[in-house]
């Protein structure tokens, strides 16, 4: 094989129920993923050392040396196979914000993984995957999966959720992003005395009955006051999201990306044109929901 594309999709976080910080640093959640039609394709080709480019919003922000998730996760692989250093280039094309959080980097980390495993013939069975996945960061084994799950432990340990129809989003890009520790520090000092994070019954009924008001009636984030804390224009965004018709209104998982859930595609279309025209954000993107997980859409021999 001489080249391999994966394409990704970006999650939003339906729950982010966030307990006290652990020894580890880490908190224990009840994270309830939702894979949502935004992406980023990762293409792997032999190269004569681990080289890395990127392009799209937001690419310049994205590390090219060997500290990027995508770089890593072939890394990771490469060791585990005793393939020594990878002798690969990674093109990354972004459509997922940068530093959003809607789990970019993780989604670039999970397409590496699976386009060096069918570059290079490793066969890696699901379980050493997702395994590779924990390794790499808490929310990258969703990214491989897709769809819809529950994350408990730091959010890494996945039990995957039947969603009974089609969920309707916009995304508001923030002009800046956050950086996932600070947000969970912030969340530390809001929050003395956390109660340990429980998925909501009634929020796991809504996504498997399909029925779009109860989701909207049950989603919580949260990391929502430590992201308000720490970028307060995020606010005004919510509120604009709020009068074009949005059903729901929340940050997404860390943020600043805030996200607004939508009656059905033709409301989502009236809701990103209410906030472009809000001047609250960068950009509105409408997406559907769940989206499959990492996926090979391109092969050449
Ligand atoms: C908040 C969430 C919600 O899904 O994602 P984003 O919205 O940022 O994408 C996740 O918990 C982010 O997951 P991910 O971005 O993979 O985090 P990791 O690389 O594992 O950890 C980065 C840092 O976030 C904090 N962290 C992460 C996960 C967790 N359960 N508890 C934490 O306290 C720790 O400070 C850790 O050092
Ligand atoms: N492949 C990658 N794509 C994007 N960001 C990356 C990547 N690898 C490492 N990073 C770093 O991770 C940080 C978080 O980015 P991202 O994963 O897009 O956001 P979030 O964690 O909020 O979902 C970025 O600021 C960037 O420095």
């Amino acid at each position: 094989m001489t080249s391999v594309t994966v394409r990704v999709p970006a999650k939003v976080n339906v729950q982010l129920a966030v307990g006290a910080a652990r020894p580890d640093g880490f908190h224990d959640l009840a994270n309830v993923f939702l894979a949502v039609g935004l992406y980023d394709d990762v293409t792997v080709e032999p190269a004569d050392s681990l080289t890395l480019t990127c392009t799209g919003p937001g690419s310049d922000q994205v590390p090219l040396d060997r500290t990027n998730l995508a770089a890593r996760a072939a890394i990771a692989l490469a060791e585990r196979h005793g393939l020594g250093d990878p002798k690969v280039r990674i093109h990354i094309a972004k459509g997922i914000p940068v530093a959003g959080g809607m789990a970019g980097g993780s989604a670039d980390a999970a397409g590496a993984l699976v386009a060096c495993d069918a570059l290079w013939g490793t066969r890696a069975s699901r379980e050493e995957l997702l395994d590779i996945c924990a390794e790499l960061g808490s929310d990258v084994p969703f990214s491989l999966v897709g769809g819809a799950a529950l994350g408990t432990g730091r959010g890494e340990k996945l039990q995957l959720l039947d969603v009974g129809g089609q969920f309707w989003w916009v995304f508001a890009v923030a002009d800046g992003g956050l950086s996932t520790p600070a947000v969970y520090r912030e969340f530390d000092r809001l929050t003395p005395r956390a109660p340990d994070p429980v998925a909501s019954p009634a929020l796991l009924d809504a996504l498997r009955t399909g029925d779009v008001r109860a989701l909207a009636a049950t989603v919580t984030n949260d990391l929502q006051p430590a992201a308000l804390s720490l970028f307060p224009s995020l606010q005004a965004t919510l509120d604009a999201g709020t009068s074009g018709g949005a059903l729901a209104a929340l940050v997404s998982g860390s943020g600043p990306t805030t996200a607004f859930l939508a009656a059905d595609e033709a409301a989502a279309h009236r809701i990103a044109d209410a906030l472009a025209t809000s001047g609250t954000c960068r950009t509105a993107r409408v997406a559907p929901s769940p989206a499959p997980g990492a996926a090979r859409v391109f092969e050449a021999f």
